[in-house]
């Protein structure tokens, strides 16, 4: 996707700020991003003692806290998101999950978050060989953490590629999203027959991409367990698009922008 950023001052503030309901740029935007907030806000890249050292993985902290963890988890990160209006295009409201990354314990808890989460889904012990063989990440964003959870759940990682990009046979599907059309690929040979797939992936809005992406884990002949998505757009009902279970992280965004 092409485009930059804002500048800090034209960001919208993250969720959970009081001013997150009205749309506009807030002139107080500057000193409440998720990485600067104002000093009356507590600092949501920042875990508690607790949640950093469940976000390092292991099963000791896991059995402590399980369920709980994760509902904490959930609610830091959501604080972690910025929202953009009219990016990329107009009407669309942007959710920004780059945050997360920037900050290295927020990073972590989605990681953990994530972990915590499949395991809840798919019926494993966090820390402990899953029965998930393969996470399948697209392109571009399941390709921040889909390889970092695969190792977690001590899975394999492949990638659903835009065309041209994958060397080899590959089958190709076509897809409309949010805001455009696109196609997928995936190299013939990447998943074996009958192999235990999770699709992973940042968002799911229309959920045309991931649509796309359980056609093509299906003709290469893979057990679709389900779907794993940091957040789900709930207006654009995008599941309903899925023949496979879907799990989200966080929801958001009852309604899109109003023009
Ligand atoms: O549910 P949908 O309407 O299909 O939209 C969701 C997809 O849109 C975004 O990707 P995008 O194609 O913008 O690519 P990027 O990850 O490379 O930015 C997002 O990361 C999802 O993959
Ligand atoms: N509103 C949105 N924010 C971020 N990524 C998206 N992908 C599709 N719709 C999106």
């Amino acid at each position: 996707m092409s485009g930059q950023a804002a500048p800090l001052g034209q960001s919208h503030p993250p969720h959970g700020h009081p001013e997150n309901t009205t749309g506009t740029t807030q002139a107080s935007d500057k000193a409440s991003t998720s990485s600067h907030p104002p000093p009356s806000k507590p600092d949501p890249t920042t875990l508690s003692p607790g949640q950093h050292n469940a976000a390092q993985g292991g099963l000791a902290a896991a059995a402590a806290s399980g369920p709980a963890e994760l509902a904490n988890l959930k609610v830091t990160l959501k604080k972690g998101l910025r929202q953009f209006p009219d990016f990329p295009s107009p009407g669309i409201l942007f959710e920004d999950i780059m945050p997360i990354f920037a900050s290295h314990s927020l990073h972590s808890g989605l990681i953990r978050a994530l972990e915590l989460q499949v395991a809840d889904v798919f019926d494993t012990t966090p820390g402990e060989h899953s029965d998930v063989d393969v996470v399948v990440g697209l392109e571009s964003r399941g390709f921040l953490f889909g390889p970092t959870l695969a190792l977690r759940l001590g899975a394999g990682f492949v990638p659903v590629r835009k065309p041209g990009k994958l060397p080899g046979q590959c089958e190709t599907e076509s897809y409309k999203k949010e805001y455009g059309e696109d196609k997928f690929q995936m190299q013939a040979d990447a998943i074996k027959q009958g192999q235990r797939v999770v699709i992973v992936d940042d968002i799911i809005a229309t959920g045309g991409s991931a649509a796309a992406a359980g056609s093509l884990v299906k003709k290469l002949g893979g057990d679709l367990l389900g779907y794993v998505f940091i957040m789900e757009l709930d207006f654009l009902k995008g599941r309903d698009k899925l023949d496979a279970p879907v799990h989200t992280l966080l929801s958001g965004q009852e309604e899109g922008l109003k023009q």
